[in-house]
């Protein structure tokens, strides 16, 4: 049958790699050294088509890729190779999604609002809804660092549904709340379902799967084990999560153990071969084109910021530079205070502007 709906997004051979340095002072140390840590493959070669409308789950044990995948489809994190092809705008909901902690709810509303292109306007117009949908009464006007995970799933939640966005997706935001807003959001995804909306959502309540999905994407160790329509895919991801629970604890250890080497030990060749091999299965075998093309698009390397000795000498100089001349002449800051606290530049700049503009909006209604 020939699908005539319109693809909202496409996913090709998508991968992700990480350096699996243990604290955030090995991940610096890594930027300006040769380190030794060992890579990972998050995901490994996910290919599949979203079309308006549909409403996607996507499923997966703990650390199988779900979080890594939607975050590239929403474009906040660079796949390390493949492509993804976006036809609309996409808002991407999660705890914690671009929340700054160090300013209030509201000024987080104005910031993601300006970030997503709305004019002052826009977002005074909207401002009272959101934090009306956000329940946050007076926690509003609070640093988003002193919520709970619950507060700031309900903060991004009710910005990101009020911005509009024809691709949504959701990643665990629906779990986290209490259970009325939880039920308030799944019917704000349900009026989105109906205005033919195209909706990701992570899940690990498989019942709301069941529920809400038109499709289920199930990742496994980083691969996507099987895409389809959700009684099927449900039935089969059922089956395996009672056959892991059968297992003793040390058949478990094994599993992932395997599981993980494998994640280790992955190449994009193996997307490749894994393609020949299942044309062939199918009783198809490819051209040489057609084998060709397969290879060059399982390699389109992304532009993953690799620097070289001389990039880093000049961040550092650079660095340097805007220090020196921050403290000559535009801040008359002392160096050594700037040194002891360099975000205190940046810091003391952004909640008075977000205030000012806060305090305008006050003044003018
Ligand atoms: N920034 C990162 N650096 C290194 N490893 C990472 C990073 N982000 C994720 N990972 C690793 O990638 C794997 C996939 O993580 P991801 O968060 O996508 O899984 P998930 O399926 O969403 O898990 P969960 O259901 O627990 O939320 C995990 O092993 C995780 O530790």
């Amino acid at each position: 049958m020939v699908e005539t709906r319109k693809t909202k997004v496409s996913v090709s051979y998508v991968t992700k790699q990480y350096e699996t340095a243990p604290t955030k002072i090995d991940k610096a140390k890594s930027v300006f050294f040769k380190t030794n840590f060992p890579m990972f493959w998050a995901v490994r070669g996910v290919s599949f088509e979203a079309y308006e409308g549909e409403t996607i789950a996507v499923v997966g044990t703990n650390g199988s890729g779900k979080s890594t995948l939607m975050k590239m489809v929403a474009g906040i994190v660079p796949p390390t190779s493949g492509t993804i092809d976006i036809n609309g705008e996409t808002s991407l909901i999660a705890i914690n999604a671009g929340l700054r902690g160090n300013i209030s709810g509201r000024q987080n509303i104005r910031l993601k609002g300006l970030m997503m292109g709305m004019t002052d306007a826009e977002i005074n117009e909207k401002m009272d809804d959101i934090i009306a949908f956000s329940e946050l009464g007076k926690f509003i006007d609070q640093p988003v660092k002193t919520y709970s995970s619950g507060m700031k799933s309900k903060l991004g939640f009710s910005i990101s549904v009020h911005t509009n966005p024809d691709i949504l997706i959701v990643d665990e935001a629906l779990s986290v709340g209490d259970a009325t807003f939880n039920r308030k959001s799944l019917n704000k995804i349900k009026d989105f379902q109906k205005q033919g909306k195209t909706i990701f959502f992570v899940s690990h309540s498989l019942g709301q799967v069941r529920e809400m999905a038109d499709r289920v994407l199930w990742m496994h160790y980083g691969e996507l084990r099987m895409f389809g329509e959700t009684k099927a895919v449900m039935d089969e991801y059922d089956k395996f999560v009672n056959e892991f629970k059968g297992m003793n604890a040390k058949e478990q250890a094994d599993y992932r153990r395997e599981k993980r080497a494998e994640q280790e030990e992955f190449s994009l060749d193996d997307i490749y071969t894994g393609e020949l091999r299942e044309a062939r299965k199918s009783g198809r075998e490819p051209s040489d084109e057609e084998a060709t093309a397969i290879y060059k698009s399982v390699h389109t390397k992304q532009n993953v910021a690799v620097w070289s000795k001389f990039d880093k000498f000049l961040i550092v100089f650079v660095i340097l530079a805007m220090l020196f001349v921050a403290d000559k002449i535009a801040l008359n800051l002392g160096m050594r205070n700037i040194m002891q606290n360099p975000t205190s530049m940046i810091t003391n700049w952004a909640p008075d502007k977000l205030h000012e503009l806060d305090e305008k909006h006050k003044g003018a209604k």
